[in-house]
């Protein structure tokens, strides 16, 4: 008989615990709020001293001559001799349905290291909802309308009671009404959409005399009840696995459709009838176009990261699915959006797919959580290797290294830093857009289970991954996107854990220096002066969720609901984020030439991940190919007034030509 998930919960914590690394920014013995760590085996490796022969920035090795395609035993070179195991060999970690295991086998990590969820952390952030008759808040699970076997499994998952965006978003769902809703990174937004689905389709279920055997499927079509659209492959595996094991033996059946990924296996399972479909765009689209979806009986339709799917790179597609895709109009169908983060324009955007929706804001739009200790390092250009190599230096602890994840800018320089890294002896392992979907799950994976504990990531990354003990976010190349910043610094500190963000700040990242300080203000960091002084003769940039200027927004309180701008003192910000977000178009970096040349100098900057932002100077080289596009999932770069197309990422990672010709359905780092 399979063991029950408490039964399983319980043999894990009764295994011999692991030796836990205290970082050294969270050393205090007063703070009881400390990430257990990750674990990195002293007989395995070494960390190299200043004294190490191996270590020598003066002496940059040739990175591998791979596209990043090769990845480990694919490249055309031999990889550096390794002193750490590599994650081949591992089993994966994301719940497969297929496997027949109860999920708790494979989610059980917070158990087992000893990691609790603290949400106490956020319940004195503000909370507004705004609407048309809002259904009150819940303070517990069981106050909810959610379906009986549901509220068993959220036990089961140890889940005692729900978060604060919880708390708001599911009684109003479970109402029926369309949300918007944001709330900080890590704060539980996953599960505040998939209960009220779960939930949904099983009353529906009971209601209509069905058998609690879901799957809608006729004549090779399935016919999904809800779908889940998520930018990246490794978010959507992500919800996917969650969203199993919250319906765990409910009948509701879940599958998960991504690029980069064997259509045939994925066909199979939508053969087998499905309820809820989590998905990416640019498959979703190819699914439907071969008439094996449809979403004629879409009664739920979630956007996860929403802003993200109606920015530049993915507003389009959506609009396809949402609008062109047989889907039921609002008022038809239940929309739910979910984000950290929620620029004005975007919002507005969004509204064309809501129905009389509510609006909801744990904190204020866009902020960081208090919980994340946030530092910027000043630094040239030239010596960030060296910075980086200090901080890991001081990650390690008894031999073990914290969880690192390190940001950079671009896929070439991510795999540069990557090689360099293991040269030196340090675990690192790259996750981009250029790789194929085999070697990102490999590198996650990898990370995940401190097998690797440094992965250094373009954007692809950035989002909604939720990887138990990051302790060390840096951002070795700082975004250019404030709401960017904001999602990637959230990898660490999640559910009411601490964390640590460092950034190196250098010159180009002036238009950056408002908002970051702002930013730091309102989450009660340290400012350093210097960045101060920059912030007071920069240009106004970095785009963000209240406008490019942080500094003057209103105090630590407020979510806005943008069809409340009309409110006194509303108005003037609103505005100006306006303006401000026009010249954002332009990347924001229209009225800093010496910016641009900086890049162009040193030939790191192309488009980056942001494909499809408009450039103004057409010299930026949009054509090499070591850009990430990762934010493009048309693979459409608008430059110098012209479109771009890049034809070699028309072909599929598989080795197949997208079907029908569409550029859309090309996997790309962020499908
Ligand atoms: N009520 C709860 N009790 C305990 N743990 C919870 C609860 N709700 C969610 N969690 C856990 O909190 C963690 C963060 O949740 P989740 O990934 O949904 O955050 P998020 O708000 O979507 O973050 P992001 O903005 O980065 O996407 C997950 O490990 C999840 O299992």
């Amino acid at each position: 008989m399979a063991a029950a998930w408490s039964d399983s919960t319980t043999q894990k914590q009764n295994r011999p615990s692991q030796q836990l690394y205290v970082p050294q920014f969270r050393s205090n013995p007063n703070n009881n709020n400390i990430h257990p760590s990750p674990y990195y085996n002293n007989n395995r490796t070494h960390f190299p001293s200043n004294d190490s022969p191996h270590y020598n920035t003066f002496n940059r090795p040739t990175p591998r001559p791979t596209r990043g395609r090769g990845g480990y035993g694919f490249g055309h070179s031999p990889a550096p001799p390794r002193h750490y195991s590599r994650p081949e060999q591992q089993q994966p970690r994301y719940y497969d349905p297929s496997q027949n295991r109860s999920p708790f086998e494979t989610n059980g990590e917070k158990v087992e290291n000893g990691v609790v969820a603290n949400f106490e952390a956020y319940e004195s952030i503000p909370v507004e909802a705004t609407g048309e008759n809002v259904p009150p808040p819940v303070n517990l699970f069981a106050e909810t309308e959610l379906h009986e076997d549901l509220k068993n499994n959220i036990e089961r998952c140890k889940y005692v009671k729900p978060t604060p965006v919880q708390r708001y978003a599911i009684p109003i769902a479970v109402a029926g009404r369309d949300l918007m809703a944001c709330a900080q990174t890590g704060s539980g937004k996953t599960a505040a959409f998939c209960f009220p689905i779960i939930s949904g389709i099983m009353k529906e279920r009971l209601a209509s005399g069905l058998l609690p055997r879901g799957g809608g499927v006729d004549s090779d079509v399935a016919f999904p009840t809800a779908l889940i659209l998520s930018p990246t492959r490794e978010l959507s595996c992500q919800i996917h696995a969650e969203a199993c094991k919250f319906a765990h033996q409910t009948g509701v059946k879940i599958a998960v459709v991504y690029g980069g990924a064997p259509i045939g296996q994925q066909l199979r399972i939508l053969e087998r009838g499905v309820d809820i479909l989590v998905a990416t765009p640019g498959r979703l689209v190819d699914l439907i176009e071969r008439e094996r979806v449809s979403l004629k009986k879409i009664k739920y339709l979630a956007l996860d990261e929403a802003d993200r799917m109606l920015d530049m790179g993915f507003e389009h597609q959506i609009r396809n699915i949402v609008q062109q895709m047989h889907m039921p109009p609002p008022g038809d169908r239940q929309t739910l959006l979910f984000s950290a983060t929620f620029p004005d324009n975007i919002q507005k955007l969004a509204s064309d797919f809501l129905s009389n929706y509510v609006f909801l804001a744990v904190g204020r739009v866009g902020s960081s959580t208090e919980l994340i200790v946030q530092k910027i390092e000043s630094v040239q250009d030239m010596e960030k290797r060296t910075r980086l190599v200090d901080l890991l230096r001081r990650n390690v602890v008894n031999g073990k290294l914290a969880l690192t994840l390190v940001f950079v800018e671009t896929k070439k320089g991510a795999d540069a830093l990557e090689n360099w890294l293991c040269r030196i002896n340090f675990p690192a392992i790259a996750i981009h857009g250029d790789k194929v979907q085999m070697e990102r799950e490999r590198a996650l994976r990898s990370f995940k289970r401190g097998l690797t504990p440094i992965m250094v990531a373009t954007d692809v990354a950035s989002r909604g991954l939720d990887i138990p003990h990051v302790a060390h976010v840096i951002n070795f190349d700082l975004p250019r996107d404030i709401d960017d910043y904001v999602h990637r610094i959230g990898r660490t500190g999640r559910a009411g854990q601490s964390g640590l963000a460092t950034a190196f700040f250098s010159t180009k990242n002036m238009p950056m220096a408002k908002s970051l300080v702002g930013l730091l203000q309102e989450a009660k960091q340290e400012v350093p002066a210097w960045l101060v002084q920059y912030s007071e003769c920069s240009a106004p940039g970095g785009r963000s969720s209240v406008g490019s200027q942080r500094s003057p927004w209103r105090g630590n309180y407020g979510g806005r609901d943008f069809r409340n701008a009309t409110e006194p003192g509303m108005v003037e910000n609103y505005n100006s984020y306006n303006s401000n977000y026009s010249n954002y178009g332009d990347n924001g970096y229209h009225n800093v030439p010496e910016q641009v040349q900086n890049y162009n100098y040193n030939g790191t900057y192309n488009n980056g991940d942001h494909a499809a932002n408009s450039y103004t100077d057409a010299s930026l080289d949009v054509t090499n190919s070591n850009n990430d596009c990762s934010f493009d999932n048309t693979n459409t770069v608008v430059a110098g007034g012209f479109n771009y197309t890049d034809a070699g990422l028309l072909e599929g990672s598989d080795g197949t030509n997208g079907p029908c010709g569409y550029a859309s359905v090309v996997p790309t780092g962020w499908d």
